[in-house]
């Protein structure tokens, strides 16, 4: 597989730009043009910026509005061309992009549009390059590649090909069996993004909203087996034009466009066995059951205060580790991990984030084969000294730079705790509020990173993202998603803050960065589960009466339902498939959150509507210790 990316997708300067993207594993890059014109270098100098950082010049981009035009103005487009001509033999790139013409006064018509490509044809080979003509899907003639095909066979010249870009092609959901047919020789190039299904006009999408293979909902990986079952083998190039990531972080961009590349061509071996797909092998996608246990990072102080919360919710200290100051609180089939060693990455995160959730870990199909399928799509091993007899539990770097262990059911891995822990001294396993499982773990991170850690998740795993929900926060909006595995076993939500006054934003800024910042447990009886919890000196986070009062009118609650509610602070929600129960205790350290819930019947989601409320209870419980209020 050959990669490149266009240098409009990543932000900085050219310099900064052919940096993050070498350094991300590309080999070649498009030169956007007004990356070029921008540049205070001549095109020899862009030439030597990329060989040096081991980067071919994969295409020169756009030449814009050139077919079809009447004289005078179709004299001066091969003129214009010419020019062009000269500065990509100075780049040294033998490719051009003409996108099809926007232009009021281009005249149409398909023999036309090919006798000019003919030409410009002619004139590039006297010079040895090659036009690569693409369909914009708002092009004034021609929006479509199927008419570009047709353009490029009439023009019958060995120095003129196609270039497929899968947005134009997607956006306007052109048949893909229509690419099969193409001969290979003739696509010179092909460009790939995906992006969101919103419904608005095609030039606005394409300049504002795309985004990787696999960050998007269009039917990406369906375009290129097609490329694929025609035998193409050259560049597969990113064409990136997204408001957020021209202000994103170059390196973070450029590693997430190689990831997605990877993902995609792995995808689409797997979709179909028969084609051939030139990518060194790697494990299939990782099923995944559920959480296993989730670390915090604390001192003793800290450690303290999570014990009292933690027996307020039925938790009992189960064991110690054999050589780490870390102990081990169970309820259910949940494992709370506190550690307060004072060496170790644990520690170096406590330093820098305070009381955290350093790390999560997931059971997989195989621990092992995560950390080589995650290091093939370009995630970062973690690995630390272990003691003697003591397991090297397969972990790899996540959000927020914290760590997301692997554990499985089919080597020494499933015997964690009774090889790395011994039980604890007057432990008391009578201890329980009924809680069974991790339902989910909520990630809160700046906006502008969720699609970097959907992708994240949604290649590595067998999983796949929900549609993005708004939070209004009173302070702002935050947007909430959720990656499911694709057998239910994981949920995982993320949140992306926009500010800093929204309770995530806040969470983010105090805690140095993105991170965990809900545990939601699971319970079979919610109400036996508060009453359970009240016994044991828990308070809940107090709620509105009004929320209560709207709730039993909005679904026609039974008085006595929605006065059980009232009375132990429970949130309700409900869609067709089921019920839904939520129970929180107040904020802790710098808004992180314990939450209860039980899911009756098939409810799929997370609550959303009742986030808004819940957001204003907290927000008034943290006042005194200084959060802002809007
Ligand atoms: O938005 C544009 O004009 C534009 C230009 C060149 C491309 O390759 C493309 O896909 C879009
Ligand atoms: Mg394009």
């Amino acid at each position: 597989m050959k990669t490149s990316i266009a240098t409009v997708s990543i932000s900085g300067n050219l310099t900064e730009k052919l940096a993050a993207i070498a350094r991300a594993g590309f080999d070649g890059i498009e030169i956007f043009e007004n990356d070029f014109l921008a540049f205070d270098g001549s095109p020899r100098d862009v030439a030597k910026m990329a060989a040096d950082a081991g980067l071919a010049i994969t295409l020169y981009q756009p030449f814009r509005d050139f077919e079809g035009l009447p004289e005078p103005q179709r004299a001066r487009a091969f003129d214009r061309a010419e020019r062009k001509f000269d500065v990509m033999q100075e780049l040294g790139t033998d490719l051009i992009l003409v996108c099809s013409s926007v232009s009021p006064i281009a005249m149409g018509g398909i023999d036309r549009a090919a006798d000019d490509l003919a030409e410009l044809g002619a004139r590039a080979a006297k010079r040895g390059l090659r036009i690569g003509y693409e369909a914009l899907a708002w092009g004034r003639h021609v929006n479509d590649h199927r008419d570009a095909w047709e353009i490029v066979r009439r023009a019958d010249h060995p120095n003129v090909g196609l270039i497929l870009d899968s947005f134009h092609t997607l956006a306007r959901r052109t048949d893909l069996k229509s690419i099969r047919s193409i001969p290979k020789d003739k696509i010179f190039f092909v460009q790939l993004a995906d992006a969101p299904a919103i419904d608005m006009d095609l030039l606005y999408w394409s300049r504002h909203y795309r985004n990787m293979p696999g960050e998007g909902d269009l039917p990406v990986p369906a375009f290129m087996a097609a490329v694929a079952a025609t035998g193409y083998d050259g560049y597969l190039s990113l064409e990136i034009f997204n408001d957020q990531f021209r202000g994103g972080s170059p390196r973070a961009i450029a590693v997430d466009g190689h990831r997605s590349l990877i993902w995609l061509m792995d995808r689409i071996r797997r979709d179909e066995p028969a084609l051939k797909v030139d990518l060194p092998a790697m494990p299939a996608p990782i099923g995944v059951e559920g959480v296993a246990f989730v670390e915090f990072a604390t001192d003793k102080k800290g450690a303290a205060e999570i014990a009292r919360l933690l027996s307020a919710m039925g938790f009992s200290e189960v064991g110690r580790h054999v050589s780490k100051d870390v102990a081990l609180w169970r309820q259910g089939d949940i494992n709370i991990v506190v550690n307060t060693d004072s060496s170790g990455f644990a520690h170096s995160s406590f330093l820098v984030h305070g009381t955290s959730v350093y790390a999560f870990a997931l059971w997989t199909d195989d621990a092992t084969a995560t950390v080589e399928r995650a290091r093939a799509l370009g995630a970062e091993p973690f690995e630390q000294e272990v003691g003697p007899g003591e397991l090297k539990i397969p972990a790899i770097r996540g959000a927020g730079g914290g760590v997301i262990y692997f554990l499985d059911r089919n080597s020494d891995l499933s015997k964690l705790w009774d090889i790395d822990f011994a039980p604890a001294d007057g432990a008391s396993p009578a201890n329980s509020a009924g809680l069974t499982r991790i339902d989910h773990v909520g990630q809160t991170m700046e906006h502008g990173e969720m699609l970097s850690w959907l992708l994240f998740y949604t290649s590595i795993f067998r999983a796949h993202k929900t549609p993005t929900v708004d939070v209004i926060d009173p302070a702002g909006v935050v947007r909430s998603q959720a990656i499911e595995s694709d057998d239910g076993g994981l949920r995982l939500t993320l949140n992306g803050a926009d500010n800093q006054r929204t309770l995530a934003g806040h969470f983010i800024s105090q805690s140095f960065g993105s991170g965990v910042q809900h545990i939601a447990f699971a319970t079979d009886d919610i109400f036996e589960t508060a009453a359970s919890l009240r016994r044991a000196g828990f308070t809940p986070l107090a709620l509105s009466p009004n929320y209560y009062d709207d709730v039993e009118a909005r679904f026609g609650l039974e008085p006595e339902l929605a006065d059980r509610l009232r009375a132990e602070n429970i949130l309700y929600d409900r869609d067709e498939t089921g019920e839904f129960f939520q129970l929180y205790a107040p904020t802790w350290g710098e808004g992180f959150l314990f939450e209860i819930i039980e899911r009756r019947g098939d409810y799929r989601g997370y609550g959303a509507p009742n986030a808004t409320f819940r957001i204003a209870a907290q927000k008034r419980h943290m006042r005194p210790k200084g959060m802002p209020t809007a």
